[in-house]
C-alpha cells in the first residue's frame, strides 16, 4: 500500500505542492484531475519515489519508498520514456532486463501482441504514431504487472480499440488487486474511478 503523509514539495524555495495525504489500497482505482502546471508531474514522481519530496513522507508497504521499490510502479509521464532509435522490441527488451524479468523475448512479444503492436516489433520507434508509442508506453508500464499504475492521460492519443485494450489492461492488473491513480481531464475516465480527487493551488482535496 502506497501512502503519502504531509507530503510537499518545493523548487527553488517555491512551493509547488502542500500538505497531501493519500492511501493507495490494493485493487482501487484513483482520478486525480488538475489543470496545467500544477505540479501532478512533480506529484507523480514522489509517489513512485523519483523525486524526494521537501517535507512529508511517502511509505510504502509502511517503510520510506526507495528507488529498489521501482518494481512495484508501473509511470506514464506525459514523456514516453521510448528510445526513438530501438525498435519497439528493443524498447520493450530494455525495460524487461531493467526489472530482471525472466525469458523476456517471449515476454516482450506477447506484451506486443497485446497491445496492438505484433506486426511493427522491428520497426523503430521513432517512426511510430502518437498512437503508437502511447500503446508502447503502457506496454512498458505493465509489463512487469507493478503494484500500482501512477499515469498521465494514459487514454492520450489513444483510438477505439487502443482505449479498449487498455482498459482490458487496467481490469487485468485491478484484479490482480492493483491500485491506479489516474490524473485526466476526461469525464468519462473519471467514472471509473472509486475516488477522485483535484489538484489546485498546491492542494489535493477529495471530491
Ligand atoms: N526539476 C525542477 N526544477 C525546478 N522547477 C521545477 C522542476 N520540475 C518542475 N518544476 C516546476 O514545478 C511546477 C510544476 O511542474 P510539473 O511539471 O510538476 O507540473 P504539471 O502539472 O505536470 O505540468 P504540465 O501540465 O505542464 O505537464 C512548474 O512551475 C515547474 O516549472
Amino acid at each position: 500500500m502506497l501512502i503519502l503523509e504531509g507530503v510537499a514539495k518545493e523548487y527553488n524555495l517555491k512551493p509547488i505542492l502542500e500538505d497531501i495525504h493519500l492511501s493507495l489500497e490494493p485493487g482501487q482505482v484513483y482520478a486525480l484531475t488538475a489543470p496545467n502546471g500544477s505540479g501532478k508531474t512533480t506529484l507523480l514522481q514522489m509517489m513512485a519515489g523519483l523525486v524526494r519530496p521537501t517535507r512529508g513522507r511517502v511509505l510504502w508497504d509502511g517503510g520510506p519508498i526507495r528507488t529498489t521499490h521501482r518494481r512495484h510502479f508501473g509511470v506514464l509521464l506525459q514523456q514516453p520514456m521510448l528510445y526513438g532509435d530501438l525498435s519497439a522490441s528493443e524498447n520493450l527488451a530494455f525495460y524487461a532486463r531493467l526489472y530482471g524479468l525472466p525469458q523476456h523475448r517471449q515476454l516482450v512479444q506477447s506484451w506486443l501482441e497485446q497491445v496492438g503492436l505484433g506486426d511493427t516489433a522491428a520497426q523503430r520507434v521513432r517512426s511510430f504514431s502518437k498512437g503508437m508509442k502511447q500503446r508502447l508506453a503502457l506496454a512498458r508500464c505493465f509489463i512487469h504487472k507493478p503494484d500500482v499504475l501512477l499515469l498521465d492521460e494514459p487514454f492520450d492519443g489513444l483510438d477505439e480499440r487502443g482505449r479498449a485494450i487498455l482498459t482490458r489492461l487496467f481490469e487485468q492488473r485491478i484484479n490482480d488487486g492493483a491500485s491506479v491513480f489516474l490524473v485526466t481531464h476526461r469525464e468519462d475516465e473519471v467514472r471509473i474511478a472509486a475516488r477522485r480527487y483535484t489538484l489546485r493551488f498546491g492542494r489535493v482535496t477529495a471530491c
